[in-house]
């Protein structure tokens, strides 16, 4: 979890190959409405965010039968991601990319042929409320390679309680 330009998708999809199970991008699954509005430049609403919410959430539901699955979703506020808790059934834990607005701009900056403009990046920040102190959560700065990221996380992951 975390904003746009976090590394959602590139972390997410080394520590599934870490993990040994599989990743889905919750972006894809995102109604073309949504990406459409995020295309345009307009932050989505929560009414635009529970339909997807509880799509992500399925497939987390899923995973839980099928050895775990790693799921990038930006999970932005503490009622989605109990939304998400719910829907999964227990032990979700999440991975939180912790960046400050320089890096994540530049990241976003030099980003080709993706959907979500720099400019929605004031917004996600301002609708973020960090998850330090919520049950299953991991922090790591996305200051660093996306291997060692993703080793950050799996060593956080190991120690995480519910
Ligand atoms: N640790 C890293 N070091 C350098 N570049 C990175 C790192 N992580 C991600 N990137 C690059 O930063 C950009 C944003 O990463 P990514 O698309 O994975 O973020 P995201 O959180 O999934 O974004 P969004 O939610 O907007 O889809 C990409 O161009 C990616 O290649
Ligand atoms: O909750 C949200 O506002 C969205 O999920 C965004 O975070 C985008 O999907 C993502 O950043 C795409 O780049």
């Amino acid at each position: 979890m975390g904003v746009s330009g976090s590394g959602k998708s590139t972390v997410a999809e080394e520590l599934a190959e870490k993990l040994g199970i599989a990743f889905i991008e919750g972006d894809k699954l995102h109604p073309k409405s949504n990406v459409d509005k995020m295309s345009e430049g307009i932050p989505l609403t929560d009414e635009d965010r529970w339909p997807w919410l509880d799509l992500i959430g399925a497939e987390l539901h899923k995973g839980r039968e099928n050895n775990g699955v790693v799921v990038s979703c930006s999970a932005l506020k503490k009622i989605y991601r109990d939304r998400l808790r719910k829907a999964a059934g227990g032990s979700l834990a999440f991975v939180y990319l912790d960046g400050s607005l320089e890096l994540l701009s530049r990241r976003m900056g030099e980003r080709k042929g993706h959907f979500m403009p720099l400019s929605l990046l004031q917004t996600q920040l301002a609708t973020l409320e960090v998850p330090t102190g919520e049950p299953g959560v991991v922090t790591v700065s996305i200051d660093a390679t996306p291997e060692d990221i993703a080793k950050n996380a799996l060593a956080g992951l190991k120690a995480v309680t519910f």
